[in-house]
């Protein structure tokens, strides 16, 4: 059986990234989606964005929704200080065992959990069942439909907090126009918007960042 684009970006890294080293299996990844094939990795343009929002935010709890390959949760986990972690939500199963062995690969796999489902399943559990009180970070970047509901659905479950901080990807590509109009229009939020490129192409794109305000 012909392997998946995700386990070729894998088997790559496993040869070419070094064991326990967050930015070489960034790197690597980089080189290979932009050289061979292409794939929705955060990528290195807009995962600067990604880092100076993680570093200002400092976050104790962080949420993911849509882990992917697993490179935004590397990504985010080497820059979570002694103590914090990153829960990160994958809806495809196939993609949850590449990242969960991506994860570990890079040596985050301490600071990062990885829950397997939908992410409308996922956020009502994660009081009680994963012992969440709050989330100082969200990124978002899964169904770029799901952006506006689980935004709404993080409120209904008390998990933002004076100061959360969300940060979406894709905005403008594939693009988010019902969150954009949803976030900047709630009094609740305080956005920003920061203008990229689709990774790995000349295509512009965006990431938007919400500041919950409580
Ligand atoms: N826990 C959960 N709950 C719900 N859905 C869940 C989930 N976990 C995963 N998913 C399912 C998300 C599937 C991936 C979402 N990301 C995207 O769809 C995405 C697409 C592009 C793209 C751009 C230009 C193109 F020409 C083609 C594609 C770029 C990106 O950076 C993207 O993030
Ligand atoms: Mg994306």
């Amino acid at each position: 059986m012909n392997q998946s684009k995700e386990q070729r970006i894998l088997n790559f890294v496993l040869q070419n990234a070094v064991r326990g080293d967050p930015c070489s299996v960034l790197d690597t990844i980089d080189k290979y989606c932009s050289q061979k094939e292409w794939a929705m990795n955060v990528g290195n343009e807009k995962g600067l964005i990604l880092d100076k929002t993680v570093e200002e935010a400092n976050p104790s709890v962080a949420l993911e929704l849509g882990t992917y390959c697993g490179y935004s949760a590397v990504r985010i986990a080497r820059l979570l200080k002694a103590g914090a972690h990153l829960l990160t939500v994958e809806f495809n199963p196939e993609f949850a065992a590449i990242a969960k062995q991506m994860i570990e690969f890079a040596g985050v796999q301490d600071k990062v959990k990885l829950l397997e489902g939908p992410s409308e399943e996922i956020i009502p559990q994660l009081k009680k069942k994963y012992e969440v009180d709050t989330l100082d970070f969200v990124f978002l970047d899964h169904w770029k439909d799901r952006y506006t509901p689980d935004t709404i659905l993080l409120q209904e479950c008390n998990l933002l907090r004076k100061g959360s901080v969300l940060l979406a990807d894709n905005v403008i590509v594939p693009g988010a126009p019902e969150f954009l109009n949803y976030i900047r229009n709630n009094p609740h939020f305080q956005c920003t918007n920061y203008p990229s490129h689709l990774e790995y192409m000349k295509v512009e794109d965006a990431m938007e960042k919400a500041v919950f305000l409580g």
